[in-house]
């Protein structure tokens, strides 16, 4: 596999190796193994992507856990090599059976891995999963990374964006989202003129400074099926949606919609956007995860530092096996990478 150059970095990026009964550790060592040619990898990625270097990265994570991981993906001794702050675990880890004692490790990964990126020693944070409801069943108010990073950082709104591409479009697919993890009977409450207006202001000002879209085009969802038939299956469209874009677009920002959510993926509108704004969790992942899951990106827009992660989760299925694929923890390596610069250009 030829993988894409290395982007220009000027220091390594922060990796949460994210829950560590999960697949997190295994991909982050096989992503690292495959982008440096370490191990079972040497010699396969030629080129390019041998350009990235050990010290490209800080990986944080038990230490153990991360070798044994390194073994199991065919590079051991990778960690020697590898940089690593080290976060000790609460409790023995389980392959495949996460354990509440370790959510203060795992809430270690994610405070080190961002204040390292908000104190400059680090570029960029890349996150592997972490199990949201095992860092919950310790009795922590945790509902995902982009929430907790928000919270960390002082800001009261971020946006969730995956995006990926597939053959299907000519552009790549960017799904973003007007409410997160959020139970379905709490959206409609949620989703108000001034929440869409914010999230629209972040998602618009992200795409041009951090994607480097001069004048970006963002497609809106209705919250209702067929985007509330003119007010006979849901007025929020009348009442909310459609005055915030009205809003948006006297601010100059690009918007169309709301369109009836399932007839606007289709590569008739997709080719014509940078973005899709869903309402809801899995109004839009759906989608973009059928096209793209195992090579797509989740983004935090709206941080002070730029955060990508995978585009799946724990995946306890597959944990201990080394069987879990690598390409979406490359992917969202490689992207933290490439938005890190603008990133930094944008704010110098
Ligand atoms: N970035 C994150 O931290 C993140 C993202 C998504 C889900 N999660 C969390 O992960 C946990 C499990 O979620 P889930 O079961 O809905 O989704 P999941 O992505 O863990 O698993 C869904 C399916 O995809 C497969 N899969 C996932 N990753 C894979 C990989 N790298 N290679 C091959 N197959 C893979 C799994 O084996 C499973 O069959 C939940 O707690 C969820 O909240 C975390
Ligand atoms: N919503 C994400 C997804 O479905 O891929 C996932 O839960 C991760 O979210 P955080 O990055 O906020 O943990």
């Amino acid at each position: 596999m030829n993988l894409p150059p290395r982007p220009p970095l000027d220091r390594p990026l922060a990796i949460s190796s994210g829950e560590p009964a999960g697949v997190g550790p295994e991909v982050t060592a096989a992503a690292i193994a495959r982008l440096i040619g370490f191990g079972a990898a040497a010699g396969a990625p030629a080129g390019a992507a041998a350009r990235w270097l050990p010290t490209d990265f800080l990986v944080f994570g038990d230490r153990a856990t991360l070798a044994a991981a390194a073994a199991l993906v065919g590079a051991p001794g990778l960690f020697d090599l590898v940089p690593v702050e080290h976060i000790p675990l609460g409790a023995p880890v389980v392959a495949g059976k996460p354990d509440a004692a370790n959510a203060a490790h795992v809430l270690g990964l994610l405070a080190g891995t961002f204040d390292a990126a908000r104190d400059g020693r680090c570029g960029a944070l890349v996150t592997a999963p972490v199990q949201k409801a095992s860092i919950a069943d310790a009795g922590i108010d945790f509902s995902g990374h982009t929430e907790w990073f928000a919270e960390r950082a002082g800001v009261d709104r971020v946006v969730m964006m995956l995006a990926g591409r597939t053959p299907m479009l000519r552009k790549p697919l960017r799904v973003a989202l007007a409410t997160t993890h959020l139970a379905v009977a709490d959206v409609p409450a949620a989703i108000t003129a001034d929440s869409l207006g914010r999230t629209l202001d972040i998602l618009a000002a992200d795409l041009r400074g951090d994607f480097g879209i001069a004048a970006p085009r963002i497609v809106v969802a209705g919250l209702n099926p067929h985007a509330g038939e003119g007010g006979h299956l849901g007025r929020e469209e009348i009442d909310v949606i459609g005055p915030a874009l009205d809003a948006a677009r006297a601010r100059g920002i690009d918007v169309r919609g709301p369109l009836p959510a399932d007839t606007l993926f289709h590569p008739r509108v997709l080719d014509d956007c940078d973005a899709v704004l869903s309402m809801f969790h899995d109004q839009g992942l759906p989608v973009l995860k059928f096209a793209t899951f195992g090579h797509g990106v989740n983004i935090t827009l709206g941080l002070p530092v730029v955060r990508t992660s995978v585009d799946h989760g724990t995946a306890l299925d597959l944990a201990g096996t080394g069987r879990a694929e690598a390409d979406s923890m490359i992917a969202a390596i490689e992207a933290a990478a490439e938005l890190a610069r603008h990133h930094a250009r944008r704010a110098g």
